[in-house]
């Protein structure tokens, strides 16, 4: 590879090199001049990072990145986080209809019958090192799922998919919270299921023995608003990856934690850890223009986390709603975070500035969450499972519609081959 626009292929049967852009585009019989190993390969499409390709058709979520649209199943978010709840909002994803009130009631029923986690699942944490990462333990945690729910379960038939995608949904907060208290020594608290789903994960992350957590409504509601946001969104790369395992039949918790471990890189579901960080390191205010100048230099690979989105072309929709929660919720609790004051500043100067705007590049989903956990007394690195507890509804609906589609094929993706044409092996004493 020549540099990161273009492709040098050389065929050294004739000695002849040609430059290929890396661009999207159909490589067509021009390519056969180009690669004479492609020649067999016909006609297909170079597109990395799947910038412009459909992977699928999806009924679920729509986006309008240009315009800054965001609709679950046709409702706009916006209504979504006034009005709903998260596991309306769940309900929703999954069967398509916002449910009426025995819908509900039953949904909630089948989620709270499955909230425990089976008693040997627990003995799971007790092989991980004390200071592992909380994703690290959510993802074999979650992928150990497949050991216990392994017996009655058909990927085919619609009964065991539903009952996998309530196991999930019911099962990922107590994991969660697991994994914190894993994480700081303190034992496991068992699902108090006459609490609603986010109050009875608070619970389980930080009740204490002999000790009632007071817990306000804000806070509740805020920690809802941010499952709702973070519930769905079309086929990003961890929504993605769970249909691209899915593809091959494999199980739903098996498919569920590969979402999760796509989920935790920072470019994707980890940049709410990353922001929080960078806010931290930055520090103050007036440090902010110096930050600016270090995301702009190619030579500096620092950049500004929770800015720019693949699909976002303006501000994402749900960034907006955080930022507003996020005062809000600092204002509700009497909470004094210069954070704050560090990420409305480095939003300010981003916005102004030409290499920012020219790029389109706007805050997004995770800029603004994290603080939020922060006053809410999330640790840090619990930010990225926080939202892994909520994706988790739109990954299983998309789990449920692949299976639901007639005709759903294997995820496989083709390469563009740049290496060595045919040649002959040598045997290892002539080389
Ligand atoms: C829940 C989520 O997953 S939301 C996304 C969370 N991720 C982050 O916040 C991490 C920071 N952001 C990024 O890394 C990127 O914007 C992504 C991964 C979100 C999107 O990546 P892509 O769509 O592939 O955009 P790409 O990386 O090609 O960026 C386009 C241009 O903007 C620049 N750019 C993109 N994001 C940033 C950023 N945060 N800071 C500085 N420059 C940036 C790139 O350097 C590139 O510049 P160039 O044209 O001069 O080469
Ligand atoms: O859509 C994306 O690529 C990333 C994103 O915002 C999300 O997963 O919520």
């Amino acid at each position: 590879m020549s540099d990161s626009k273009s492709v040098k292929l050389v065929d050294e049967s004739n000695g002849r090199s040609s430059e290929l852009p890396l661009l999207t585009g159909t490589l067509g019989p021009a390519c056969i001049d180009i690669a004479p190993l492609y020649k067999d390969t016909g006609h297909f499409t170079y597109d990395p990072g799947y910038g412009s390709t459909a992977s699928t058709k999806s009924a679920i979520t729509y986006i309008d990145g240009d315009e800054g649209v965001l609709m679950y199943r046709g409702y706009p978010i916006e209504q979504l986080a006034q009005q709903s709840s998260f596991l309306e909002v769940a309900y929703l994803l999954l069967h398509g209809e916002l449910p009426n009130k025995s819908q509900f009631s039953g949904f909630e029923n089948d989620i709270t019958h499955h909230t425990m986690m089976h008693e040997s699942h627990k003995n799971f944490f007790q092989g991980f090192h004390h200071d592992a990462h909380p994703m690290a333990m959510l993802a074999a945690s979650v992928a150990s799922l497949s050991a216990f729910y392994h017996d009655d379960l058909n990927v085919d038939n619609p009964e065991d998919r539903k009952l996998a995608a309530i196991r999930l949904i019911a099962k990922m907060p107590t994991i969660a919270a697991a994994c914190y208290r894993y994480s700081i020594g303190w034992p496991f608290r068992y699902p108090r299921n006459n609490l609603e789903y986010v109050t009875r994960f608070l619970h389980m992350m930080f009740e204490v023995p002999s000790e009632p957590l007071e817990l306000s409504p804000t806070c509740a509601k805020a920690l809802d608003l941010l499952f709702i946001l973070h519930a769905d969104h079309e086929q990003n790369a961890s929504t993605s990856t769970v249909r691209l395992v899915g593809s091959t039949g494999a199980n739903p918790y098996a498919s569920i934690a590969a979402g999760i471990t796509a989920l935790w890189g920072p470019a994707h579901g980890g940049a709410n850890e990353a922001v929080l960080k960078m806010l931290e390191e930055i520090g103050s205010p007036d440090k902010v223009e110096n930050a600016v100048k270090r995301a702009k230099d190619k030579n500096d690979n620092f950049r500004l986390m929770g800015f720019g989105h693949r699909v976002y072309k303006n501000f994402d929709p749900r960034a907006k709603i955080i930022r507003e929660m996020c005062h809000k919720v600092l204002a509700e609790m009497g909470v004094n975070d210069p954070l704050l004051d560090v990420a409305m500043k480095l939003e300010e100067a981003a916005l102004k500035d030409d290499y920012f705007v020219e790029r389109k590049l706007y805050p997004n989903v995770d800029f603004y969450s994290g603080i939020i956990y922060k006053a809410l007394g999330i640790p840090t690195e619990m930010f990225t499972v926080m939202f892994a507890i909520a994706r988790t509804a739109g990954w299983i609906a998309h789990w449920i519609e692949q299976h639901e589609t007639p005709g759903s094929r294997i995820g496989r993706p083709r390469q563009l081959y740049v290496g060595a044409p045919k040649r002959d092996y040598a045997s290892i004493d002539k080389r």
